[in-house]
């Protein structure tokens, strides 16, 4: 099985670039090769590698100085560095360079190649802890449906303007990806892209990834550390899971917003920045004002421009299309032939209610390519938990249940009290006016279809002060 992960070797010397090449595509590690750290500056402009293998001696920028100026753009990023001796100088200059690891020539291929792993493993475990901004090779959004269309344009209309917009919609189902979609159709797209997510972070490390610290601001500061805000100078920042954010980051947060300016954790001096800001939450803000647990006052900052991503369930039209785009890319992850669905299957599938949205469809399609047995995924190839949520999904998506959730919503989010007041006689109209229909008025009739009393039938008629024709007599 191939390992996913994309490393960078940069080292003048032709033997070391071939050996490293060689050893760590056997183990399906993906490679790029660089004689000069100056060419990798310029491919850092277009693409990301997930760690950086890279001799410390080269002519023109060194190790050390590409390790400083990679750490300045994405300070997570590890990076070896090899030293053609075992000399302490050059290890301890790596490690306070901020060097994942120090790797001294000659080594064992064996043991680079497990450095190497490591430093990836490594590199993804930082990005599921920390949001760390992940590198979108494939900016693709799939959305040929017409709730998908209202997406785009807004995306489309928005693409001139540095506007702070407010991105609304469950998990998963793409905000981060519109987002970001967003920032490359603005005029900041030659600029960072920076990811926070507020729920992914310990809240009291909140203020430091997003504004930085100084050195010995708390423990284990050991060295100062730009902060999100500064990443993000010039482009934009995403801050997802915005209802999660603490009270005390909020009001930092309007601050910033309103100045255009902040302090470091522990600083004094104040640092500049343009940022343009994007959030998104799954969660009803209006709502959490309401409760006091958001500010009032940061939501209208934030609240310029709202744009609502449709669930899954809402543009089933292109759930075909993103199975296929994520049985593809799956196939091409696992170095294995990719999957086709069944038609059966891929009705069953636009039949789910995917409750986690893309992203559970894009799961599934990844279990689907190491679990169907057969190059064609039948229904019963399914994951077990999805077949059984099949009942579940046609109550919600295809009748009035799902039609009553958002009434019921819509109204507790406009502050609405005494909901069932309002809703129980019009359900009550409803039952009785269409069983009235089926008995052509008569209400003795009608009584037993709804299951009443006939007496009860006719309170409720008086109550309801509802007009039915009488076929019979009182
Ligand atoms: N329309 C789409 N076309 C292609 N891929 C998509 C689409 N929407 C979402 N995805 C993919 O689904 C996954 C989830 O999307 P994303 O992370 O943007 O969702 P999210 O709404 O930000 O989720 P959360 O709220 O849980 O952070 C990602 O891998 C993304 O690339």
């Amino acid at each position: 099985m191939k390992m996913p992960g994309k490393v960078w070797i940069v080292d003048d010397d032709r033997s070391i670039r071939w050996v490293l090449e060689r050893a760590l595509s056997q183990v399906g590690i993906e490679t790029q090769v660089f004689e000069k750290a100056d060419d990798v500056l310029k491919q850092l402009e277009k693409s990301t590698p997930d760690a950086v293998i890279s001799d410390i001696r080269m002519p023109g920028i060194d190790g050390l100085q590409l390790l400083e100026r990679i750490q300045k753009i994405h300070p997570q990023m590890p990076i070896i560095i090899m030293t053609a001796h075992s000399d302490l100088d050059s290890a301890v200059a790596s490690y306070q360079g901020g060097a994942f690891e120090y790797l001294p020539k000659p080594f064992d291929v064996d043991d680079a190649v497990a450095l190497v792993t490591r430093a990836v493993e490594h590199a993804f475990e930082q990005r599921q802890e920390s949001a760390e901004p992940v590198a979108l090779d494939t900016a693709e959004i799939i959305g040929e449906a017409p709730a998908m269309q209202e997406v785009f344009r807004a995306i489309g209309r928005l693409s001139q303007s540095n506007i702070t917009v407010l991105i609304n919609g469950k998990s998963g189902t793409g905000k981060e990806l519109v987002a970001h979609a967003l920032h490359k159709h603005s005029p900041r797209s030659s600029s960072s892209f920076i990811a926070l997510n507020m729920a992914a972070i310990p809240k009291d490390l909140i203020e430091s990834e997003l504004f930085g610290h100084e050195k010995g601001a708390f423990t284990g500061a050991a060295a100062a550390r730009h902060g999100r805000f500064e990443q993000a100078d010039g482009g934009t920042l995403f801050l997802d899971e915005i209802g999660d954010m603490p009270a005390e980051t909020q009001t930092r947060l309007l601050r910033v917003l309103a100045d255009g300016e902040f302090y470091r954790v522990g600083g004094h001096t104040a640092v500049k920045v343009d940022v343009r800001i994007i959030a998104a939450t799954h969660q009803d803000l209006e709502g959490l004002v309401q409760e006091g647990r958001f500010r009032e006052d940061l939501f209208h900052r934030l609240n310029v421009i709202r744009i609502h991503i449709p669930q899954l369930f809402e543009r089933k039209e292109d759930i075909p299309r993103l199975a296929r785009h994520f049985l593809v890319r799956s196939a091409e992850e696992l170095n294995v032939e990719a999957k086709v669905l069944k038609p059966e299957t891929e009705a069953f599938m636009c039949d789910l209610a995917w409750p986690g949205n893309v992203r559970q469809l894009e799961n599934t399609c990844r279990w689907l390519t190491v679990m169907a047995s057969g190059r064609e995924v039948l229904v019963s190839d399914m994951p077990p938990e999805l077949a059984e949520q099949q009942g579940a999904a046609e109550v919600i998506t295809s009748n009035w249940e799902h039609a009553l959730r958002n009434w019921v919503d819509q109204q507790l989010s406009a502050g609405k009290q005494g909901v069932i007041d309002a809703a129980m006689p019009a359900f009550e109209k409803i039952m009785i006016e269409t069983a009235l229909k089926h008995t052509a008025g008569r209400r003795r009739d009608a009584a037993v279809l709804l299951g009443w009393g006939r007496n009860t039938l006719t309170r409720k008629i008086k109550d309801l002060k509802l007009v039915v024709e009488s076929t019979e007599e009182e």
